[in-house]
């Protein structure tokens, strides 16, 4: 039996569950069934004063801990989350309709990953000296920014929870964490597990709601920076609020990357790629290598293997480990994508596979493959964040790369070549934040992940950021007396 996914109440604050019930309800709909599974209210007023004031009052004491205490609580959460990867997985798959087969390996674990990594941080988190002419000195210190927001979309609801709490609070931050309100209920437990591992009340808190509540925290003069996970369009009025107060922030936005692949390539890895790169948690992941430009020779070989691996999907209760595709996480995410199948077709693009709804209740498409996609079109230039892959065809290295990089997204790209100099020499030219050679979609925590162009601000995981949570204090030193003109 899965777990009841109801969370003891909305929100989780000060280190307790808080409910106010005169919040908006936002239901919890099954993507798999459509049935409602569970409520959660919008923070009101007084809940977003509630969030912000706890994490306030958190701030300075837990900053003052050595990073080395800090980071023994980030691990000890990691521990619990590996404990209780089973739950958290279902709960992931009832909040977002990702098959087991996928939460099971992808989400806690990542999510446990970014707290153990940043907790082994963030005892080493120190400063510079720098010597200067006669004994003089600089030192510098890194110190905490102070109540940092989060905001979250709904693909990876775990672990955008952990990738933006465990950088923030191993530099000394607090947090109040937005889930999307697609979503609501995975950060809870996040909350919930930090406490038991001995995080201070207030350090990370979740409140629940829609862009209303986002913005009230995004423009709180309390804020010092703002981490958002979402569309593009949502990052530019966050990043512009952010910017009117001078915030800090971190944008990890949408893209419509290219997944280059050379007559060479391994064929069967190639089309293990493409795949990985559209149809990985039903097409509802920001860095997906939608525009697969492939090279005349190995074009009709590719199509046909494409199209043979994706009749073993298996589709179906999300649930059952045996599911390898699930439902789409909203009838509205799905009916968007179903718009994008009609503008495909009625431009001319030729519908090589999928292409229709799955009859039955929840949110089921088939995945889908075009072909004939020319650059122009809207389904090569618009994200459409789900299982729709484009095949665009292309002869010559020079012409690939002016395609690929002709797009206002730079969040990932890909190439497939057994030729190495070839494979550097085009990711270099790729204006993308994450790339690949011969794989794609990995994000292992050691890695920098973020977008250039439209497609972000800043870095998530890795040291770079622990740059984007902090701030470096120089202090200069003299030995000597004072020198004045007068
Ligand atoms: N680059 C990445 O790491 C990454 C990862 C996952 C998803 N994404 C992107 O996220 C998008 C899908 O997620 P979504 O539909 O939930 O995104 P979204 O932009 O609709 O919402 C993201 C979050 O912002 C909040 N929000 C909306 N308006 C706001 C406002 N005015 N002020 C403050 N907060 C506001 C939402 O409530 C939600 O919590 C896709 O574009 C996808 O590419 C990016």
């Amino acid at each position: 039996m899965p777990i009841d996914p109801k969370p003891t109440a909305s929100h989780y604050i000060g280190g307790e569950y808080v409910e106010d019930t005169a919040g908006t309800p936002i239901d919890v709909i099954s993507a798999h069934s459509g049935e409602k599974i569970a409520q959660v209210h919008s923070a009101t007023p007084a809940i977003i004063e509630r969030a912000l004031t706890a994490a306030g009052e958190a701030q300075a004491a837990w900053a003052a801990l050595t990073g080395t205490e800090r980071g023994r609580i980030l691990r000890r959460a990691a521990d619990i989350m590996r404990a209780r990867n089973r739950e958290l997985s279902e709960l992931e798959t009832y909040d977002t309709g990702k098959p087991l087969q996928e939460t099971l390996v992808a989400d806690a674990t990542s999510g446990a990953d970014a707290l153990e990594y940043f907790g082994g941080l963030a005892g080493s988190l120190t400063g510079e000296y720098i010597p200067q002419p006669g004994g003089d000195f600089v030192y510098t210190s890194r110190e905490a920014l102070g109540v940092c927001v989060g905001l979250g979309a709904w693909n990876y609801p775990t672990q955008i929870a952990c990738w933006k709490g465990a950088p923030a609070l191993a530099c000394g931050n607090t947090m109040v964490f937005k889930p999307s309100e697609t979503t609501p209920l995975c950060a809870l437990k996040i909350a919930e597990i930090l406490t038991e591992a001995g995080a201070p009340a207030g350090v990370y808190n979740v409140i629940q709601g829609l862009g209303d509540v986002g913005a009230a925290l995004t423009t709180d003069p309390r804020v010092a920076k703002v981490s958002l996970t979402g569309s593009v369009p949502t990052g530019r009025k966050v990043y512009a609020a952010a910017a009117a107060e001078m915030k800090h922030v971190t944008m990890e936005l949408g893209g419509k990357s290219p997944l280059v692949i050379f007559d060479d390539a391994d064929l069967e890895n190639a089309v293990s790629g493409a795949i990985l790169a559209n149809f990985y948690s039903t097409g509802q992941v920001c860095s997906n290598g939608t525009r697969v430009f492939v090279q005349k020779g190995i074009r009709e070989a590719f199509v046909k293997r494409l199209c043979e691996r994706l009749d073993a999907a298996v589709i179906g209760d999300p649930m059952d480990e045996a599911t390898s595709f699930g439902p789409m996480v909203t009838s509205a995410q799905r009916d968007i994508v179903l718009g994008y199948i009609e503008k495909g077709k009625a431009e001319g693009a030729t519908l090589a596979y999928g292409g229709k709804i799955i009859i039955r209740p929840g949110n089921y498409i088939q995945p889908t493959v075009f072909t004939d996609v020319t650059d122009d079109m809207i389904i090569a230039r618009e994200e459409i964040f789900g299982p729709v892959l484009a095949v665009l065809d292309f002869e010559e290295e020079a012409e690939v790369i002016a395609r690929a990089n002709d797009t206002e997204f730079g969040l990932a790209g890909g190439v497939f070549t057994q030729d190495l100099t070839r494979a550097h020499r085009v990711i270099a030219a790729i204006k993308a934040g994450s790339c690949y050679i011969n794989t794609y979609n990995l994000a292992p925590v050691e890695a920098p992940f973020g977008g250039m162009k439209a497609s972000g601000v800043g870095r998530e995981n890795s040291k770079t950021a622990i740059e984007h949570y902090s701030q470096v204090k120089s202090v200069y030193v003299s030995m000597n007396d004072v020198e004045a003109p007068f």
